[in-house]
């Protein structure tokens, strides 16, 4: 075979929005060390007897909202710009999708690919920023699986892209859909990550002891604090959005020990200080999915509400955005 293998991962969702697979997801998600990093039997309390039985009926709610008659947005985004990447390709590429939690499963899809006998792999997280609990979840499935084979061909690992101009220009080209003078803020939300996963990153010190909201460095180049500061000062630049004009956050938190400002406090407090109209974009994700489309779309916008203000305008993900597809591309022929 001469054929490139390229494996796109994203985060997955459950089978379907009943309250069972929800469970079953949560549980496999949760479980992961990479992403609950707390010792192994306080884990398993935390997330079996607490967390899961708790999260799964009011989550499996969340994604009854969410599901459409394609499933889940998270997966048929994915599928979508799989489809296209591929068409993009071309003959001498098979592009391949898996879900780092249920399902397509790594696993599976691996075995599809071993069984091609690829001359060379590339493994492409949709995630643009590295974060020990999404990309190096994805990397490490990927790498437990492949360490089996017999034959381990020519691999690609691609940790992170966060300043790859064509990423860049997808949101950038997302957001021109909107005046960003017609909105009194502009937020740009990150999934949130605990405290102790970035610091985790440094050999040395804390992140704190190092200046991730304003550059990236040797040491911090794999922050995600840092990186998601990064991003933005690209995307606001190229939008021509100035400093003072916008705000940086991070949403989903599970506890207060995440990174801050918390998403849904910055809305808050617009809403308190009088603004109507809010733009929120949320680059970490690559694809629309529970964390776009009901946190923001929905509960931000009822917050907002709640405390004066008007509209709160989510800029679509990059989903099948030909850009989005480009830089794809070029991460797998690179
Ligand atoms: C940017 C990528 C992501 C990182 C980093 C990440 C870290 C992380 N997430 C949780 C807990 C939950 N996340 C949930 C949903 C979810 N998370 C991501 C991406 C990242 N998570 C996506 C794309 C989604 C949406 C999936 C979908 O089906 O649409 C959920 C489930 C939803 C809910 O019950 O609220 C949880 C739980 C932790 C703990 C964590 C890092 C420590
Ligand atoms: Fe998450
Ligand atoms: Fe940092």
């Amino acid at each position: 075979m001469t054929k490139t293998g390229v494996l796109l991962i994203n985060l997955g969702t459950p089978d379907s929005p009943s309250v069972g697979h929800v469970r079953s997801y949560l549980s496999q998600f949760l479980n992961d060390p990479r992403v609950i990093d707390i010792p192994w039997l306080s884990r398993k309390m935390l997330v079996n007897l607490i967390i899961v039985p708790f999260r799964a009926p009011k989550s499996a709610k969340v994604y009854k909202e969410l599901w459409t008659d394609k499933g889940s947005p998270l997966l048929y985004y994915s599928e979508q710009a799989k489809e296209l990447l591929q068409q993009s390709l071309g003959e001498g590429y098979d592009v391949h999708l898996a879900m780092r939690y249920k399902n397509p499963s790594i696993p599976d899809v691996l075995e599809t690919m071993r069984k091609k006998q690829y001359k060379k792999i590339v493994v492409l997280p949709m995630f643009p920023q590295y974060a020990s609990a999404s990309t190096g979840s994805a990397i490490e499935e990927v790498m437990r699986v492949m360490k089996s084979w017999w034959v381990i061909p020519e691999l690609k690992i691609i940790s992170q892209y966060y300043d790859h101009p064509l990423y860049i220009d997808a949101f950038v080209e997302r957001g021109k859909k909107y005046n960003h003078h017609e909105y009194d803020h502009v937020i740009f939300s990150y999934h949130g990550l605990p405290e102790r996963q970035v610091d985790k990153v440094y050999n040395e010190g804390l992140c704190s002891d190092h200046d991730c909201e304003h550059e990236i460095t040797a040491e911090n180049e794999y922050c995600y604090k840092a990186t998601c500061y990064a991003t933005t000062r690209l995307l606001a630049a190229k939008l021509n959005i100035p400093q003072e004009k916008y705000t940086v956050s991070f949403q989903s938190r599970l506890d207060q020990k995440w990174l801050k400002p918390f998403s849904d406090e910055v809305v808050r407090e617009c809403g308190r200080k009088g603004m109507k109209k809010l733009l929120i974009f949320s680059p970490a994700f690559t694809a629309d999915c529970l964390e776009t489309i009901i946190e923001i779309g929905d509960e931000y916008q009822e917050i907002f509400h709640e405390h004066g203000g008007e509209k709160v305008q989510l800029v679509e993900s990059l989903n099948e955005h030909p850009t989005w597809i480009a830089c794809l591309k070029d991460l797998a022929v690179r």
